[in-house]
């Protein structure tokens, strides 16, 4: 592999940021594949030198179109993806290490080669951050990842566990932010292919006649790189750096009478030219002029990537053609594309945020070093003027954190005047109120963090480093101690939990952050709420960052920035919000009438805070409503005997070691089952919370064993939960990739399979693969399956087929669940 150089990542290959520069655009010629290779399909086209490439019979044809195009870099059919990697792509792509906006977009006709570029150039980018960070000793670096596909004009979480579509939102400072997006910290390389599988298995993909696996959807790949100095390097140099890099591998233009797709494939393709549509007027209008009307709006993905194009973002565009004399149409359209390209600027800015509380506590570790080697010399009667510029060093930064502090407190009084101007609550800004649980070590977190995208809780078991067998869990240390060993980052956790409690009452404002351009010139932004520039020293950019409870504030305060939400997505998202929260209340109140059925009237007291404290996790909708449906009976029984149970047992404690033996025991079970069941963080760290060890806590453990108990039973009865279904998905993604198409043929021959059969097999497999997580779809198939593989069994209901089909361990006639995935295939 080829080691980084210092100025690829430093100065971004010669580019001065926050100059205009021009989109970097080159074009990739596959060679003829084996369908064209068959049709004796002529090759059309030649790259003639490294940015020029001919349209060979043109040269005897007569045409309005130019024959020769000339580019950043064009690439012939024998050029592999690491040159395309190396020669222009890196250098836009590693800017986000240096804290600039960057994006990497591969765009061309159906077939011509975007996902085989785009997946190449993703692994080498990332390989390289790694290999870069990993060399630096001076900064330290935090990664995040998240993926978004827009299928048919829905956006939606790769990583994420439901399918409901993301609504995105208008923030003044990022511009359009998807909200509640999954972003996961990656940790190594192993942790991005694993993220990486689970966007391929998860990307809708479909089979046309002109791509075995057609990308259906665009997919955006984002990774965000914060950096932070290390060590104490002076003020100016205090800041943190923040970027992303987006790997944009767009789905491909297509004609329907060249894929002969219909049905689904159909109106996936109308989607897909619709978007491409408008991403070819927002690049050819840019093309112009930036300052006239650009349709951004027109469409999801280019209102995702209004920021990479022609805003503050280092923008490179891949072009990908197909040779053949068939697509010369397609062909002459991406190039045109690619011409247009060539003319957008973009303005990359460097990212610093300083972040005022960091700064700080930076500046006060700094000054207790220096007060400790202070104290040692002074010990050793040491040099006299070394003593005297330390003390100097120390009452320069005792001033620099008094100014920090006052300008803090300018800005807090700024911010809550403007708001009592606004008639708002000010009790809910982050320094007026006091959460109960919020504790001295928190409060520097708590202003810090972007909120904004109000990520749901992501973190793996390996991440969060919650040992199963840590015998200091619960009673054994404070909270304190708890979120600093479990939590990667408390403050995005807390940040969570108390939006999570606040969001009812009512919209809070709550991140204060300084945003400095890159001329160390800062400007108070004030723009968002609409009042004037503040006159200081050196004047600073405050930018609200915002919770999206925050949205109505905003609007409501400046109404030119308008928080809107898509209508469409609106309303689909709040059905799926009604459906979920009706869900989870059918399934507390299931809990609280069960309790109250059950228990005597002390015991019922008992429930009801139980009720109140422990927030009940949420399982998929599935899950609850076979809870609901087909456990009922169960889970009544499980919940009817807890308040005697635990009160017989609490009051039969003869000590306080027996106690904590079966203290100890239920520990280890909770942890167990939280794992097992996927229980969320943000409940883990609830229920620690309320736990603090004392015998009368057994209620509570009890309560919470129970539950979880019950819980893990409907997870192993409910076969359709979200686990199984993506390793299902993902399975059947490894399984399709294994074979080419004769191969498949193959093995039909092999298992005897007549060509009906055949056919409908593969419309099976496209059905399964455009919904591999939809139950509906799963059912629909699961009767099909059953039928073709044998497997009908009149009695049994489409999902019991369903789960017989899919279910691990069981084997019904000779197949076992593999084989009927691999047949389900085939
Ligand atoms: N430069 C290349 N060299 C060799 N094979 C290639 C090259 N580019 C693409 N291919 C092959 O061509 C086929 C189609 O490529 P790919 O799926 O990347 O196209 P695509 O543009 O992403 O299509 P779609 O828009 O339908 O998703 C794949 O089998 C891929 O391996």
């Amino acid at each position: 592999m080829k080691s980084l150089t210092g100025d690829e990542v430093n100065h971004g290959g010669g580019q001065e940021p926050g100059a205009e520069e021009k989109i970097f655009v080159s074009v990739r010629v596959r060679p003829l594949n084996e369908k064209e290779i068959a049709k004796n399909d002529s090759c059309d086209w030649e790259c003639v030198s490294n940015d020029t490439i001919l349209y060979k019979s043109g040269l005897t044809e007569r045409s309005t179109y130019p024959n020769a195009y000339t580019f950043d870099r064009v690439y012939g059919c024998e050029s592999t993806t690491r040159q395309v990697y190396e020669e222009g792509v890196k250098r836009v792509a590693l800017s986000a290490l240096n804290g600039i906006n960057s994006s990497v977009f591969a765009y061309g006709q159906t077939s011509s080669g975007k996902t085989y570029t785009m997946t190449g150039i993703t692994k080498y980018a990332i390989s390289d951050i790694f290999d870069y960070i990993e060399k630096q000793n001076d900064r330290k670096f935090v990664l995040k990842f998240s993926a978004i596909e827009i299928y048919n004009e829905c956006v939606r979480d790769l990583l994420g566990t439901d399918n409901t579509p993301l609504r995105l939102l208008d923030d003044p400072v990022k511009g359009t932010v998807v909200d509640k997006l999954t972003e996961v910290r990656l940790t190594d390389w192993a942790h991005l292919m694993e993220l990486l599988a689970v966007c391929e298995a998860q990307r809708h993909i479909g089979e046309t006649s002109m791509n075995e696996m057609s990308s259906r959807s665009h997919q955006i790949i984002r990774l965000t790189i914060e950096s932070s100095p290390s060590e104490f390097a002076g003020i100016r140099s205090a800041s943190s750096l923040t970027a992303t890099v987006n790997f944009v591998d767009l789905a491909g233009s297509e004609r329907a009478s060249q894929t002969l797709s219909a049905g689904t494939r159909l109106k996936e393709g109308c989607h897909i030219n619709r978007s491409l549509l408008t991403l070819g007027t927002v690049i050819r209008k840019l093309s112009k002029s930036r300052n006239g009307h650009v349709p951004y709006r027109d469409s999801k993905l280019t209102r995702i990537l209004q920021n990479s194009l022609g805003g503050n973002a280092r923008t490179a565009i891949v072009c990908t053609l197909s040779p053949a004399h068939t697509h010369l149409e397609q062909t002459r359209n991406t190039l045109l594309f690619a011409v247009c390209a060539k003319e957008v600027r973009t303005s990359a800015q460097v990212n610093v945020v300083v972040s005022e509380k960091a700064l700080v506590k930076q500046l006060q570790r700094e000054m207790e070093r220096l007060e400790r080697e202070l104290k040692n010399m002074s010990l050793a009667n040491k040099n006299e003027s070394v003593i005297k510029e330390k003390e100097s060093q120390i009452q320069e930064m005792q001033q620099e954190i008094k100014d920090l502090t006052n300008e803090r407190d300018l800005a807090r009084t700024r911010l809550e005047e403007i708001l009592r101007a606004a008639g708002i609550d000010q009790s809910l800004l982050p320094w007026n109120e006091s959460p109960p649980l919020r504790t001295a070590s928190w409060d520097g977190h708590l202003t810090s963090g972007t909120s904004f995208n109000a990520p749901i809780n992501t973190y793996s078991k390996d991440e969060l480093n919650i040992p199963t067998e840590d015998s200091c869990f619960f009673n054994r240390i404070s909270t304190n101690q708890f979120m600093d060993r479990y939590l990667p980052d408390p403050s995005q956790e807390w940040e969570r939990a108390s939006q999570r409690t606040r969001s009812n009452s009512s919209d809070s404002c709550k991140d204060l952050q300084y945003i400095e351009n890159d001329g160390g010139q800062n400007v108070y932004n004030d723009q968002c709420l609409g009042s004037s520039v503040m006159e200081k020293t050196y004047s600073r950019n405050v930018s609200m960052a915002r919770s999206t409870s925050c949205s109505a504030v905003i609007r409501e305060m400046a109404p030119e920035y308008k928080v809107v939400a898509d209508e469409s997505m609106v309303t689909e998202e709040s059905e799926g919000r009604n459906v979920q929260s009706k869900s989870d209340s059918d399934l507390q109140s299931l809990c609280r009438q069960d309790s109250r059925t059950s228990a005597t009237s002390a015991d019922e007291k008992e429930m009801k805070q139980t009720d109140r404290d422990i927030i009940i996790y949420s399982p998929t909708r599935t899950l609850k409503e076979v809870m609901k449906d087909d456990l009922k009976g169960e889970y009544h029984q499980y919940m009817a005997e807890t308040p005697r149970a635990i009160k017989s047992k609490v009051d039969s404690f003869d000590s306080d070691h027996e106690w904590e033996l079966l203290f100890e025991e239920q520990r280890r079970k909770i942890i167990k089952l939280w794992d097992e069941c996927n229980i969320p963080l943000i409940h883990r760290t609830y229920f620690f919370l309320l736990i603090q060890g004392d015998p009368s806590d057994s209620v509570y453990i009890e309560v919470e064993l129970r539950r979880l108990s019950f819980l893990q039973k409907a997870v192993d009865h409910a076969a359709s939960t979200r686990a199984l279904t993506l390793e299902r998905a993902m399975l059947s993604r490894k399984l399709l990739r294994k074979y080419t198409a004769k191969e498949r043929d193959a093995l039909f021959e092999k298992w005897g399979i007549d060509l009906e059969s055949r056919n409908r097999r593969v419309q099976l497999s496209q059905l399964l693969w455009t919904k591999t997580d939809d139950v509906e779809h799963a059912k629909e198939s699961a009767e099909i399956v059953a039928k073709l593989v044998g497997l009908a069994e009149p009695n049994k209901t489409p999902q019991e087929l369903f789960a017989l089909s899919f279910a691990p361990k069981q084997e019904p006639q000779s197949y076992s669940w593999r084989d009927t995935l691999s047949l389900l295939r085939y």
